[in-house]
């Protein structure tokens, strides 16, 4: 049962596939709000490598969790962090939204997040552990999946876009 009235669709991934900003290019096509869950721990909390560095993983998941809970709420398009899908009760909740997943190979990976700030991702080499080690769980909450490696976000978006007008009766 789609959870009316809630996100129009949430987007997870990989970390630096492009979920931030096709997400806002989404919204823009959809003339919907975004609602980007670390841009929401950032505003409150301060920068993820900080929180990272001085409370540890812990602490940021538990207040991301908070920020998925409730942009889950809003009808917006939500973009979540790579690693929101860890927490159980968030996976619980995505089971009633619309879930796109958005991919990339090692070799985009390796070009998109160098010289970036995730504290889980530093190079391709622990990005590519990282989502090996999690990809059933997005493969397992996602309707849709599109790898972004060699696509413009504007296609990508667009891609969703399209999905979500044969989703709606
Ligand atoms: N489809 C794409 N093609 C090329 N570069 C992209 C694409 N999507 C995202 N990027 C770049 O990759 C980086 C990570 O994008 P971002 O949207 O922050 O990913 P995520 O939110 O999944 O971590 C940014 O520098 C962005 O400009
Ligand atoms: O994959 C992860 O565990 C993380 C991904 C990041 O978000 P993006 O996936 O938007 O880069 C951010 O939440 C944090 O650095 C942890
Ligand atoms: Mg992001």
């Amino acid at each position: 049962m789609l959870n009316d009235g809630g996100a129009l669709v949430v987007i997870i991934g990989a970390p630096g596939s492009g979920k931030t900003k096709a997400g806002k290019k989404l919204a823009k096509i959809l003339d919907a709000p975004l609602i980007d869950t670390d841009k929401v721990v950032v505003a409150s909390h301060g920068p993820i490598p900080e929180l990272f560095a001085e409370f540890g993983e812990e602490y940021f998941r538990e207040r991301e969790r908070e920020a998925v809970a409730n942009a889950l709420l809003e009808p917006a398009v939500v973009t979540l962090g790579g690693g929101a899908v860890l927490n159980l009760e968030t996976r619980a909740d995505l089971a009633s939204h619309r879930v796109v997943q958005l991919t990339m190979s090692k070799a985009a990976a390796r070009l998109r997040i160098a010289g970036t700030k995730r504290p889980l991702a530093k190079n391709a080499d622990e990005w590519e552990k990282l989502v090996e080690a999690r990809r059933p769980i997005y493969d397992e909450l996602s309707s849709l999946t599109i790898d972004t490696s060699l696509k413009p976000m504007e296609k990508v978006a667009r891609e969703i876009a399209d999905w979500l007008g044969t989703q709606q009766q």
